[in-house]
């Protein structure tokens, strides 16, 4: 398979509810969508999920597109790629700048899925022909606003609520969720708002039988981390942690966590993402598929991640019209029953409507 051309495209998307966590709101989606065209004129989509802002890691849509431009589109582009597994290894000579290689990696992927008539997620050796989905509800104003979505969300039918928490937003808040919803599946996620001299309250959050609380501590942390899991019952899940099958390995080695979220952008692509499934699985440690509010061509390549067998927890991975009034993708992702059926056409299974990118294409560069 040889790479003759990329598109770079700059997109712009409205959500339809402003998104809170412990590091600030967002109502505007701008991401990164990139189309890697072969020699057949055939087309893979890969889309990044670094934000506009360096909250979440160390990227941007400005440091994805320049890493791109000079490092990552140059080392591909006209050289012969037989498996999408080489991806990661042409690219290793780049230092981290894991959103930005992993852009292109899903695409090449996807291409590769697409040239071979397969699916994306038979290519990664998933065999789930649907997948439990969960839901993401960011910080809202009041507890009543949160228990309104809950219940709209648990009548949807979304298989686990996950609540974003931070100090005073968080042991009142699990409480009352609690006494509204007492059985259904409830995590948190704390986005590392929280340090070890905050354990009380972390530990107060045992009362409510929570599913995990995620990323707790630091976000280049796993040594406090396995202090913090010495002292809580609570599992702790992992997300901003690991940046890779090392993190991963570190990890679970020092007991910093019992679940892990992968996250196919934050560890640099699908082929690394399929490493630490494994290696977790080897180790009894169940992982699920977290979201970056992608739209529809990210979220395809998440729905087929979590086909492999060890993501046996729902993941963040909700219906397009949870996060857009018009998705970029034909069909849009449905879920029904809080279950999402794997597409059974080849490549990520979901058609991108060219008009609709158009459209939200602030701007775009091919390459060649
Ligand atoms: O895509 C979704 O629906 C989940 C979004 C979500 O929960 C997150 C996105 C990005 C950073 C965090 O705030 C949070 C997470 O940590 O998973
Ligand atoms: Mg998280």
């Amino acid at each position: 398979m040889i790479i003759k051309e990329v598109t770079l495209r700059h997109v712009k998307m409205k959500m339809k509810a402003p998104f809170t966590t412990s590091f600030g709101t967002f109502q505007d989606k701008e991401f990164l969508l990139l189309e890697a065209k072969d020699d057949n004129g055939m087309s893979g989509w890969g889309e990044s999920v670094a934000f506009h802002s360096p909250w979440y890691n160390e990227e941007t849509l400005k440091t994805n597109w320049h890493m791109l431009e000079d490092f990552i589109i140059p080392s591909l582009l006209n050289k012969e790629v037989e498996q999408p597994e080489e991806v990661s290894e042409i690219l290793s000579y780049i230092r981290k700048n894991n959103m930005a290689k992993s852009t292109i990696e899903g695409a090449v992927w996807d291409l590769f899925a697409k040239r071979k008539g397969i699916t994306l997620a038979a290519a990664l050796g998933g065999e789930k022909t649907e997948i439990e989905v969960g839901i993401s509800i960011g910080i809202q104003n009041t507890i009543d606003d949160l228990l309104q979505l809950v219940d709209e969300y648990v009548n949807d039918g979304y298989k686990r609520m996950k609540i974003k928490i931070k100090p005073g937003w968080d042991v009142e808040v699990m409480r009352e969720v609690r006494k509204h919803f007492p059985h259904i599946p409830l995590m948190a996620d704390a986005n590392s708002a929280y340090r070890l001299k905050d354990i009380d309250r972390l530990k107060a959050l045992d009362e409510f039988d929570l599913m995990m609380i995620e990323q707790p501590l630091a976000s280049d942390d796993i040594v406090d981390h396995a202090q913090l899991q010495k002292k809580i019952s609570t599992p702790i899940c992992l997300d901003e942690s690991i940046h890779s099958y090392e993190d991963a390995r570190k990890a679970i080695e020092l007991g910093s966590c019992k679940i892990i979220n992968i996250k196919i952008g934050r560890v640099g692509g699908l082929t690394e993402s399929k490493r630490i499934h494994d290696l977790c699985q080897q180790h009894g440690i169940p992982v699920w598929c977290g979201g970056m509010l992608e739209s529809g061509v990210g979220r395809a390549h998440n729905i087929a991640l979590t086909t492999l067998a060890n993501f046996v927890m729902p993941g963040d991975t909700a219906g397009s019209s949870r996060y857009w009034e018009q998705d970029i993708i034909e069909p849009e992702v449905v879920v029904k029953n809080g279950m999402i059926t794997i597409p059974d056409k080849p490549g990520i299974g979901y058609e991108p409507n060219r008009e609709i990118i158009q459209q939200f294409t602030a701007y775009e560069k091919s390459y060649s």
